[in-house]
């Protein structure tokens, strides 16, 4: 169903067919900026992150809920726009059903005057069964020369307080420190949060599970496709510096990102397709 949401834009809402969630996505970059779950005997429970002060004017980016960043993440890529255009811009409804949906972003003048390739990007999100929520990225090569892209989906998952948070199944691995700007080893159980964090792990296993102490709550993170996963918040000095976030909202999302950035670029011939997928799971701590 097409309504108007958030800032008056709009989105298609989404009802599982048990009941168990709705989901809603601003067409303005294909931003899925709503999964709500309803337990048995729960209110309904929102489970990702908008922030108070984002700002629903395109082309700016909606600051929470999952930008999708193509045709790169962050500055892994040629465009000196950080995580591309995508998240720009105005995507095409192509399908509707009660629990599903697909947006399309075809290449036109305006993105090949930022990056010179023909392509045809398709996101799907579905609710399934028991609250679960299914997001998919599809990128077609429409054109006749091959090209290489990053991407991410940059989701922000709603915590009761950022210091309460943590993301297990990340130990032993490398990752880029984009606060240090250099490599380094994560030895930790889970990734918890005292300052900046602004890690870009390379070759993530799944799932990652995002735990909130103080909601009692969990979110399992499955993804195919996407090599690698980044964690992300940015702590109050960098929030105070960004106009859609500012010095009060920080403490409470956390971003954990499937992407395909540090482990390499993927090429695509003409004619080839690359598909990543990301499954979300609420669950309650002390049942995953
Ligand atoms: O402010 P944005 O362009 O939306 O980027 C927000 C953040 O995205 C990613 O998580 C990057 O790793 C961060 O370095 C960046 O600050």
């Amino acid at each position: 169903m097409m309504q108007a949401g958030a800032g008056g834009l709009p989105t298609v809402v989404l009802r599982a067919a048990d009941g168990s969630a709705t989901a809603t996505v601003h067409q303005h970059g294909a931003t899925l900026t709503s999964w709500a779950v309803s337990g048995a005997e729960k209110e309904e429970e929102e489970l990702l992150f908008v922030s108070p002060l984002a700002v629903f004017a395109p082309p700016k980016a909606i600051r929470g809920g999952a930008p999708i960043c193509f045709p790169q993440f962050g500055s892994l890529g040629p465009l000196k726009a950080q995580h591309g255009f995508a998240r720009n811009m105005e995507w095409a409804v192509d399908e509707v059903a009660g629990d599903s949906c697909s947006l399309v972003l075809c290449s036109d003048a305006a993105t090949r005057a930022e990056w010179p390739h023909h392509f045809k990007l398709t996101m799907q999100v579905s609710l399934l069964p028991n609250g679960a929520l299914q997001q998919s990225l599809r990128v077609l090569n429409t054109g006749d020369s091959p090209f290489e892209f990053t991407t991410a989906l940059h989701t922000y998952f709603r915590v009761s307080d950022v210091s309460k948070a943590s993301v297990v199944g990340l130990k032993g691995l490398s990752y880029f420190d984009n606060a240090a700007g250099s490599l380094a080893t994560d030895d930790a159980d889970a990734v918890t949060f005292t300052g900046e964090v602004d890690r870009a792990y390379i070759g993530a296993p799944s799932p990652l599970k995002l735990v909130d102490l103080g909601r009692g709550a969990v979110v399992m993170v499955h993804k195919e496709g996407f090599q690698d996963a980044v964690v992300w918040n940015p702590w109050e000095a960098k929030a105070a510096g960004m106009a859609d976030l500012g010095p009060e909202h920080w403490r409470g999302f956390v971003c954990v990102e499937v992407a395909q950035a540090r482990s390499g670029a993927v090429t695509l011939a003409p004619g080839q397709d690359w598909e990543g997928r990301l499954r979300l799971e609420r669950d309650t701590l002390g049942e995953s």
